[in-house]
């Protein structure tokens, strides 16, 4: 059974409608990140589930119970904020004890349960700091622990790397992914940057302007973007108007290409996604395209090329061969590498329909 489970969600504050039709289920023990851009409704997701906030239309169930109107305290959910939230007065040790000695659990209790806390986020030793005596990182730890320290079923994490630079970042990431895999409880990790959700989660829900695009596992949702918005916000993408000619088959620019999708009406107009390593250059005889160099960036791995086809179209080309500005060159790619996208299909939809042609061969 999902732990947490949003149907038909809806959330406005006065006229503003945030969020339309929220539809997700959680499972247990999974690291879950809600990604989309600034606005979109990710920190309204989150206040829903901790009880910070009451949703104005459909159902939120804990562990198969609805709790529309449960009161916060009463959920087994803690949240972690982006600004840490500690109380400035009192050292790492009473932060990190306070919601325990709410609860008037023994003075011997807290004292293990706050160690062990502090040893999960690396800083045992650390308990009789003030917090003006810590790095951002550390204080963000404290955060962590005094969140863990609960035992809550459900950790919600709300942008909690913001505040950090970039190196302290990416070893958050692989520290709070490491903790989770440890303590076994489920995290919401909220975020609007698409590399930290692809690098941490075992699945991301994609928001938008209050209604979820896509979730699925960061492969399922890189490689198989279901629309225009996913494919732009995760990762870098060409995106090309295209025609289906047939089953396994496309045309781009007028020229045929074979392709994994199936399941299309012929001559419906859609649109190709192609990522920019999947792409290569080579001789105008030997490509699949024609193209003329626009510009060339060298990047220390690659060179990022951009060019324009003979139809018009822009295209970004990650290759680790060198060209020239102003020259006429071949694009080339793979079958598997060209991902088409129909216009306003669902996600049940796209399911349904890969489900009826897996399997067959193009
Ligand atoms: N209490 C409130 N009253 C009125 N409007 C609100 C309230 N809380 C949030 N909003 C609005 O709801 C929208 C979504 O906000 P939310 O904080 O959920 O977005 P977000 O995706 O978390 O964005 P960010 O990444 O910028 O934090 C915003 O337009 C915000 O102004």
């Amino acid at each position: 059974m999902a732990i947490l489970k949003f149907e038909g969600v809806k959330k406005q504050f006065g006229d503003n409608v945030i969020l339309k039709d929220i539809n997700f289920e959680i499972e247990e023990g999974k690291f879950y990140t809600i990604l989309g851009p600034s606005g979109s409704g990710k920190t309204t997701i989150l206040r829903l589930i901790a009880g910070f906030d009451y949703p104005n239309g459909g159902s939120i169930y804990f562990a198969g119970k609805q709790i529309n109107q449960l009161p916060a305290n009463q959920r087994q959910v803690n949240t972690v904020f982006q600004d840490y939230a500690l109380f400035p007065n009192l050292n790492v040790f009473e932060n990190i004890a306070f919601g325990l000695r709410l609860k008037r659990m023994k003075k011997k209790e807290i004292q293990l349960r706050v160690q062990e806390a502090l040893a999960l986020v690396h800083l045992a030793g650390y308990a009789h700091r003030e917090l003006d005596e810590l790095s951002g990182g550390q204080k963000q730890r404290v955060a962590i622990a005094r969140a863990i320290v609960n035992r809550p079923k459900v950790l919600l994490l709300d942008e909690a790397l913001s505040a950090l630079d970039h190196k302290l970042r990416k070893e958050m990431q692989s520290e709070l992914r490491q903790l989770q895999r440890q303590l076994g409880i489920t995290f919401i990790f909220v975020t609007h940057d698409q590399e930290e959700a692809l690098a941490m989660s075992d699945q991301i829900m994609i928001i938008n302007e209050g209604l979820i695009e896509q979730s699925g596992s960061p492969v399922d949702i890189y490689d198989e973007p279901l629309n225009h918005f996913v494919a732009d916000f995760i990762g870098e993408s060409n995106m090309i108007p295209a025609t289906m000619v047939r089953d396994f088959a496309v045309a781009i620019n007028g020229k045929e290409f074979i392709c994994v999708d199936a399941g299309i009406t012929p001559g419906e107009q859609v649109e190709v996604v192609l990522r920019p390593e999947d792409l290569d250059i080579t001789t105008v005889e030997k490509g699949k395209l024609t193209a003329t160099v626009d510009s060339q960036l060298f990047r220390g791995v690659d060179y990022q090329i951009m060019v324009h086809d003979t139809d018009g179209h822009e295209w970004k080309i990650n290759s680790i061969h060198k060209t020239t500005v102003g020259k006429q060159i071949g694009i080339t790619f793979d079958p598997e590498d060209i991902h088409v996208m129909r216009k306003n299909e669902t996600q049940a939809e796209f399911d349904a329909r890969l489900e009826s042609y897996q399997g067959v061969e193009a």
